[in-house]
């Protein structure tokens, strides 16, 4: 469902060039639950962007249900939901539910099918209380769900999540979760998912990639993250271990 090929990504910052993504392959398949980790700057967000056609990688290939994203945008956002926690994807003066709707209208979904899964995900996601609120005076996590929502309205095969949690209070981090996994289970919705929250990761992620200045630094399950720092209980042992281990400046700058 995802492939990446030997994909890269360089900017340009005045005379120097930054390797966000570098030589990066992994896969994912239809139904799979993947866990994104990596430092601060380590090319989690740049990937997610070529993934979803936002930028065009600069070597290497990216697949999306088979297509390139850069070249074929409009078919992929069809088939794919996307939500940055950092930033909604929401209008911020419209009411939560002339937003879905402007959703309706750009993804082209039928009326119909709209109603039912708008339902379903008001119910789900419990937005009935805010539905006629303008997005800016919903709260952090009555946001967050809004988002999911409009996300998943058009029915979407794969769920790309950069941050999801980020800034959520336990109790709305627990519903999301229990959202995500009903949503992976029930529907076989794809999802990958960065965060920096491994509570996230242990309890969705049944496998996890690990980028680490722009290469893949580990790609495997749970059990075998574990398995990297034997004696180390808790997964945050684990990951700080990794990414303490060949510790770098964030950002690999090279002269140009
Ligand atoms: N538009 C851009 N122009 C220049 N450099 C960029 C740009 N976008 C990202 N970078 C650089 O690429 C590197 C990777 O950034 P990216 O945002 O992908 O990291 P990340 O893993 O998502 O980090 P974080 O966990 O902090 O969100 C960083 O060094 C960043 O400064």
């Amino acid at each position: 469902m995802i492939r990446l090929d030997r994909a890269g990504r360089t900017f340009k910052v005045r005379r120097n060039v930054v390797h966000a993504v570098r030589d990066l392959s992994f896969s994912v398949a239809a139904g799979e639950f993947v866990g994104c980790l990596g430092p601060n700057g380590a090319g989690k967000s740049t990937t997610i962007k070529m993934l979803c056609g936002i930028l065009t990688p600069t070597s290497g290939t990216v697949r999306m249900a088979g297509l390139d994203p850069a070249r074929r945008r409009t078919t992929v956002a069809r088939r794919i939901g996307v939500v940055f926690g950092q930033r909604t994807t929401l209008w911020w003066d419209l009411p939560l539910l002339d937003s879905f709707e402007l959703c309706r209208h750009l993804y082209k979904v039928d009326r119909g099918l709209f109603r039912s899964r708008l339902d379903e995900l008001t119910e789900t996601l419990d937005l009935g209380a805010f539905l006629r609120t303008p997005v800016r005076q919903l709260s952090l996590g009555q946001r967050m769900r809004g988002d999911l929502a409009a996300a998943l309205l058009h029915a979407p095969d794969v769920l790309v999540l950069d941050e999801p949690t980020i800034g959520l209070d336990v109790v709305s981090k627990a519903g999301i979760r229990d959202f995500l996994r009903r949503v992976n289970t029930e529907r076989g919705t794809t999802v990958l998912l960065t965060t920096h929250d491994l509570v996230d990761v242990e309890r969705l992620c049944r496998r996890v990639v690990l980028i680490d200045h722009g290469r893949l630094a580990f790609d495997g399950s749970l059990e075998q993250l574990m398995a990297t720092a034997p004696g180390q209980s808790s997964i945050e042992d684990v990951v700080t271990r990794l990414y303490t281990g060949g510790a770098r400046p964030p950002g690999d700058v090279a002269r140009q």
